[in-house]
């Protein structure tokens, strides 16, 4: 089962590998035309209703697949409306091939010009992933049109499957991807504005490279058509990935979230180095709570953070309370930079962490504690292969055998596990992801620090494994940006100053 917005992610990624979305087009064009052909001999009639997207483009390619049945392609709109260049393209196709196209400029006002009448199947390809909101105008008429010819789902089962013979009393009605005004994730149809919920009833529906977990509930017939998208397209972390952060433009401070970085204590540099990254992979406010001993060097690495110093030189079971208050208000605590391994703090993070109920990203040395503790936290652990063995984790040479066992150790572990790396494995016990971002000069020290306040800033807004999996990505190609432009010998704080650009989606 895929989600629309993951589809998005991945067909973007599929592109960025040199499958380009046209591709994905005619695999899906020719898809349609082979579930056609299943229901309908050659020689009937074929009416392909289209919108002006790329749901509506994958019918065009299908009209191409399709010669030998009476095809009739209808655009709702005129063809300046068609949304995208790929969608376009085809329809030109179409009118220079003379197949029976025609743009119908104002279907609502004339659903008749539809030819919807004496189609032995009908072909909804109006709205597929990219619908949003409740359907308007035209397809709210047209949708009501295609359900009034087709009879309907329920009105007459046979008539589905009996789409072959010339006397079906009704077209079959094949939907393309999604029926039109189904949310490809819910299955739910949002009510229009006199309250109507309108969807097409689809006989059958043929949807593209995986199950939509909208389809389900509608007790049809659906077809997986696999449309070329290679498998590394899901696997491997990508551009596409970054789509899941688009930014609502009305959003506003502390929508991004607030992290609390707990380190700090033998080391100072480190807190400050995820604090900072937390800020620039944009998290809205970021607290530091650290030893005493180190908040004034903390402070001074930047005015942007607000640091909170705990009596002494490391952070110990006394701190608790005090830490706890502050982890309660934010949204995801990053735990662990620099804390250092002595035996009171180590106490400090099992209890910390056994009383924690929110996110979190651990790091560093409170990693070693998280096998041993049971917490209701949801953690992203974030280990190198040393610190994976030292939590009791498997180790293989082999990153694909790695990524195998790493995910079963999460699945035992019970929390998100990031194991960096040349590739880095990224899994949440059940999904994998694998990052190629990233380069040998990033072995310096703190680029680690740097990831977990990446990671800890994105899992305020996504989930453990997307925060863990864009964290990782985001971190490699800052350090890739770096050594491009000024070779290796960079420092932790090259990438963190890179990071805003490594999380822009250009899209
Ligand atoms: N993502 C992928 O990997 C692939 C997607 N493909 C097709 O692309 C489709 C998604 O295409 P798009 O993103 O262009 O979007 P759609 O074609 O699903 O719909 C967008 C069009 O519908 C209009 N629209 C949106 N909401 C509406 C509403 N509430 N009422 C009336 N009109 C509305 C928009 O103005 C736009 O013209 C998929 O459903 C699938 O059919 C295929 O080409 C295969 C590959
Ligand atoms: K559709």
């Amino acid at each position: 089962m895929i989600t629309a917005q993951r589809m998005a992610s991945v067909d973007a990624n599929a592109a960025a590998l040199g499958v380009p979305r046209a591709k994905l087009m005619e695999s899906a064009g020719n898809a349609i035309a082979r579930e056609i052909r299943s229901i309908a001999d050659p020689g009937s009639t074929v009416t392909l209703v289209c919108g002006r997207g790329n749901n509506g483009g994958d019918a065009l390619v299908a009209a191409r697949f399709l010669s030998d049945f009476e095809v009739r392609v209808r655009l709702l709109g005129r063809r300046e409306s068609v949304s995208t260049g790929i969608a376009r393209e085809n329809w030109d196709a179409l009118s220079a091939a003379e197949i029976d196209a025609r743009a119908v400029a104002a279907p609502a006002a004339e659903p008749a010009s539809l030819d919807l009448e004496g189609s032995d199947v009908i072909v909804d390809a109006m709205l597929g992933t990219g619908v949003t909101g409740a359907v308007r105008e035209p397809e709210r008429t047209v949708i009501r049109r295609i359900n009034e010819v087709g009879g309907g789902r329920g009105s007459d089962a046979d008539a589905s499957t009996s789409g072959s013979h010339a006397d079906a009393r009704a077209p079959t009605v094949v939907a393309v991807d999604v029926p039109s005004g189904v949310d490809a994730d819910t299955g739910e149809v949002e009510p229009g504005p006199d309250g109507e919920r309108l969807a097409v009833e689809a006989d059958r529906v043929v949807t593209f490279h995986d199950g939509k977990p909208g389809l389900a509930t509608l007790g049809v017939p659906v077809t997986v058509a696999d449309i070329g998208i290679p498998e590394a397209a899901e696997l491997f972390t990508g551009p596409g990935d970054l789509l899941a952060l688009g930014r609502e433009p009305e959003s506003h401070k502390g929508d991004h979230g607030e992290v609390l970085v707990v380190g700090g204590g033998p080391y100072t540099g480190a807190p400050t180095l995820a604090a900072r990254s937390a800020l620039r992979a944009g998290a809205d406010l970021v607290r530091v709570a650290c030893p005493e001993s180190v908040a004034r060097e903390v402070q001074g690495f930047s005015e942007n953070l607000i640091v909170h110093g705990f009596a002494g030189e490391t952070l110990a079971p006394s701190h608790l309370d005090g830490i706890s208050e502050l982890a309660e208000g934010r949204d995801v605590v990053v735990f662990g930079p620099g804390l250092g391994d002595a035996d009171a703090t180590l106490e400090f993070v099992e209890r910390f962490l056994g009383a924690y109920d929110g996110r979190a990203v651990v790091d560093a040395d409170a990693l070693q504690v998280v096998p041993e503790v049971e917490t209701d936290a949801t953690l992203v652990c974030t280990p190198h292969q040393g610190e994976l063995r030292r939590m009791g984790g498997p180790s293989a040479e082999d990153w694909r055998e790695r990524a195998d066992l790493v995910r079963s150790f999460a699945a035992d572990l019970g929390h998100a596990v990031l194991v960096k790396g040349a590739y880095d494995v990224i899994t949440d016990g059940e999904a994998l992801r694998v990052n190629r971002t990233g380069n040998p000069g990033m072995t310096v020290g703190g680029t680690g620090d740097v990831l977990a306040g990446a990671v800890g800033a994105l899992a305020c807004t996504q989930s453990p494994l997307q925060a863990a999996a864009i964290g990782a990505y985001a971190n490699g190609r800052a350090g890739d940006l770096v050594v491009d432009e000024r070779g290796y010998g960079l420092v932790a704080t090259d990438l963190i100053d890179r990071l805003p650009e490594a999380l822009r989606t250009d899209e």
